[in-house]
């Protein structure tokens, strides 16, 4: 089996070398050329453990980089679409580039060629948008939604291990397909209707958000009442047999607000479907509503410490969350606005993978240490936003300092 990978991000990657480390012959394209040409390099753009493994093994051999999006096409059996599908300003999900890319390899490829969207696209979009789209071009292509349920940071593993595989289909083609491809992950095979598809990856996403808003609620409510110890009351709540053990736990614990590529926009999309239709989601506009206001009330939990807008603040973590170097929607860089439309101009911060990354897309005016260290000796409040490991205990090497502990971490 021929399988063409188009958009080479944390889930394109993940998916053109996992498929490729199972033998099948891949190849790869992303229209962003800077991006391939350090693939071609054998260099992974992001951090994601696993993946330069999977690269060094495969590049050359079962996966190849394409030189454009018909030469990754041609002969394909099967074609996935792991492009961005980015928020609009209403929260609805933009489509444009998941039709661009359709759109350039529908002359190439042979009409039983299966059309696969693993990007994450809203319940009603591939029968009301994306299969219209492929039939007005004169495609009869099989179309297929096959939602990726991988974490950033855990993106090798979780590909590689899938807990489900979701397959929206309306076809026998498309499904013989996706069956053969996918029998060697030894994971259940759900095959469903393309509306159901796309609707449990938001209720997975929508649970994981609303869980965290959850939870950031009851730390504020907690706030308001004297005596209460959140975050032992939290892992105290964690020892329920209903939940102990579960990975789900981390989610039930508060922090400063949920970030990254997918759960903001996602959340926003589901709702703006909702909307669209006719039905006011309450609890996932309050879930959304709550988020949108943690960087702000985190914010002012860091002045109240720091006082004197001449205060030095320091910041631990910048990106969206630990083990990531991905920044997008970091809560980092909203606390930091906040802050300094609050007057605090001194902000020094460190991270250990995203500093680069999080300067090139935000380009605030604050200096970046060498490390958590530098951060605590240079600045008498020090606020810690991503839970990284190497920071646990740092309070205890500087006890002089005061800690804003946004993410209920240490001690
Ligand atoms: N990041 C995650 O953890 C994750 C997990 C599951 C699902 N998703 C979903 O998967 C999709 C991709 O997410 P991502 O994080 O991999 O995004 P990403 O930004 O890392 O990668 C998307 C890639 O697509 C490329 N691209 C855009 N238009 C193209 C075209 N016409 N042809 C070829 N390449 C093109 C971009 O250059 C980019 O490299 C989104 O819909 C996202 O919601 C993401
Ligand atoms: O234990 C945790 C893990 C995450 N978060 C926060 O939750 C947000 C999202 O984290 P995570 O779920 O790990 O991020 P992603 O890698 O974006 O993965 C989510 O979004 C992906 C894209 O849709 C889905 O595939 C994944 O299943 C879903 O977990 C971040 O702000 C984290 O800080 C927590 O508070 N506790």
């Amino acid at each position: 089996m021929r399988i063409a990978v188009f958009g080479l991000g944390f889930v394109g990657l993940t998916t053109a070398l996992g498929f490729a480390d199972k033998g099948y012959s891949v190849r790869g394209y992303d229209i962003n050329q800077e991006r391939c040409a350090e693939i071609a390099g054998g260099k992974v753009p992001f951090f994601e453990p696993g993946l330069d493994d999977a690269l060094a093994r495969n590049l050359g051999k079962t996966f190849i980089l394409a030189d454009s999006a018909i030469d990754a096409a041609d002969q394909s059996d099967i074609c996935f679409f792991c492009v961005g599908t980015p928020g609009l300003p209403d929260g609805s999900a933009d489509l444009a580039q998941l039709l661009l890319a359709i759109d350039s390899v529908l002359e190439t490829v042979s009409e039983v060629c299966v059309l696969v969207v693993k990007s994450t696209i809203p319940p009603g979009t591939l029968n009301e948008r994306v299969t219209p789209y492929v039939r007005a071009k004169g495609a009869g292509n099989p179309v297929a939604v096959n939602p990726e349920f991988l974490r950033e940071g855990k993106c090798w593993d979780d590909f590689m291990n899938p807990d489900r595989i979701v397959c929206g289909v309306t076809d026998d083609a498309a499904k013989n397909v996706l069956a053969e491809l996918y029998k060697l992950f030894g994971a259940p095979l759900h095959y469903v209707e393309p509306n159901t598809a796309e609707f449990i990856k938001y209720l997975s996403n929508s649970l994981l958000a609303a869980l965290i808003s959850y939870s950031n609620e009851m730390a504020l409510l907690a706030d308001a009442v004297d005596g209460i110890e959140t975050a032992r009351a939290f892992r105290i709540l964690h020892e329920d047999r209903r939940l102990a053990g579960a990975g789900i736990n981390t989610y039930i614990y508060p922090g400063c607000g949920y970030g990254g590529y997918c759960l903001p926009k996602d959340i926003a999309a589901l709702d703006a479907v909702a909307l669209n239709r006719g039905f006011t989601p309450r609890i996932l506009e309050g879930v959304i509503s709550l988020n949108n206001e943690m960087p702000e009330l985190t914010a002012r939990k860091i002045a109240r410490a720091a006082g004197e807008k001449t205060e030095k603040i320091g910041i631990l973590g910048l990106s969206f969350k630990r083990g990531s170097d991905d920044v997008r929607d970091s809560p980092a860089a909203k606390i930091i606005g906040a802050l300094v439309q609050g007057g605090y101009v001194s902000i020094y911060a460190y991270d250990p993978l995203a500093m680069q990354e999080f300067h090139n897309t935000y380009r605030l005016s604050i200096t970046y240490c060498a490390s958590a260290n530098e951060v605590c000796e240079t600045c008498g409040t020090v606020a810690l936003v991503t839970a990284w490991d190497e920071f646990q205990g740092i309070d205890k090497t500087f006890p002089d300092t005061r800690f804003v502990d946004c993410r209920y971490f240490l001690g």
